[in-house]
C-alpha cells in the first residue's frame, strides 16, 4: 500500500545525484543558488541537471532573499517547476515572485520553539506550500542545510490551509519518527543524505526515501 508521503532531496549538483533521487522515488530535487552554501550550482549546471530529471519529479529552486535580477536569470534559463524561498522574505515578497514569475512558491520557515509558530500562519494564504525547518544557530552562514532538528512535537496536532514539508536535520534513521510525530506528508533533507558537505551519496538518499515511503 503506498504510504503517499513525498520526499524531496535538496542540494543536486550532479547528474549521477539526479539519476539516485529519480531511481530512489523522491517527487521533488531541489538547486542551491546561494553563494555560501556548499551546495550552491551556477545557472548554467543548474539547467543541465534540470533537463536530466524525469518527468513526475518536480524542480524546485532554493534561493535566499534572491532579487529579481537573480530570480529572472535563474527562471529564464532552468526548467522549474517551483520556487523556494529560504530567506526572511516578507508575504509581500511571496506575493511579488508568485505573480512575477507564475511558477508556485514554496516559504520556509524556521522553528526553534513555540513562539515561531504564530508567524507561519503569516504566509497561509499567500504561499502555495509551507516548509517548515529547523532554525539556523545565531551567526550561521546558512539559513538552512545545517542538519539540525527541531523538537518536533511543537509541530504535534498542528494543521496549515496549504501542504508543508518537514525539514532540517532529517536523515534515514530519524525521517520514520519524524513523520509519525509530526504527521507531515512530505518531507525534504539536505545534509542528512551527503557523505561530506555537498556530496551527495547514493544510497543514503536511497535509504532516507524507503524509510521516509515505508
Ligand atoms: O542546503 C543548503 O545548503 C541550504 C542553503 C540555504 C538555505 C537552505 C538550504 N537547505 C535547506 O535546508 C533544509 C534543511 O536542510 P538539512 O536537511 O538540515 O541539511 C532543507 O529544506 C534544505 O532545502
Amino acid at each position: 500500500m503506498p504510504s503517499g508521503i513525498r520526499v524531496k532531496i535538496c542540494g543536486l549538483s550532479t547528474v549521477e545525484d539526479v539519476r539516485a533521487v529519480a531511481d530512489a522515488g523522491a517527487r521533488y530535487v531541489g538547486f542551491v543558488f546561494f553563494a555560501k552554501s556548499p551546495r550552491n550550482v551556477t545557472i548554467e549546471q543548474a539547467r543541465e541537471l534540470a533537463l536530466e530529471v524525469p518527468l513526475g519529479v518536480a524542480k524546485v529552486a532554493l534561493t535566499v532573499n534572491a532579487d529579481n535580477a537573480l530570480l529572472d536569470a535563474i527562471t529564464e534559463a532552468v526548467p522549474l517547476d517551483m520556487i523556494q524561498l529560504h530567506g526572511s522574505e516578507s508575504p509581500e515578497r511571496v506575493a511579488e515572485v508568485k505573480e512575477r514569475y507564475g511558477l508556485p512558491v514554496m516559504k520556509a520557515l524556521g522553528v526553534a520553539d513555540a513562539e515561531d509558530l504564530p508567524k507561519i500562519a503569516d504566509y497561509e494564504t499567500v504561499a502555495d506550500q509551507l516548509l517548515i525547518d529547523a532554525k539556523p544557530p545565531k551567526g550561521a552562514d546558512l539559513p538552512g542545510g545545517n542538519g539540525l532538528a527541531f523538537d518536533w512535537r511543537l509541530l504535534e496536532g498542528r494543521e496549515w490551509a496549504v501542504p508543508w514539508m518537514l525539514a532540517g536535520g532529517l536523515h534515514p534513521e530519524n525521517v520514520a519518527e519524524a513523520i509519525a510525530r509530526t504527521g507531515a506528508r512530505q518531507v525534504d533533507v539536505s545534509s542528512g543524505v551527503e557523505s561530506a558537505p555537498g556530496v551527495k551519496d547514493a544510497a543514503k538518499i536511497t535509504a532516507f526515501v524507503q524509510a521516509a515511503l515505508a
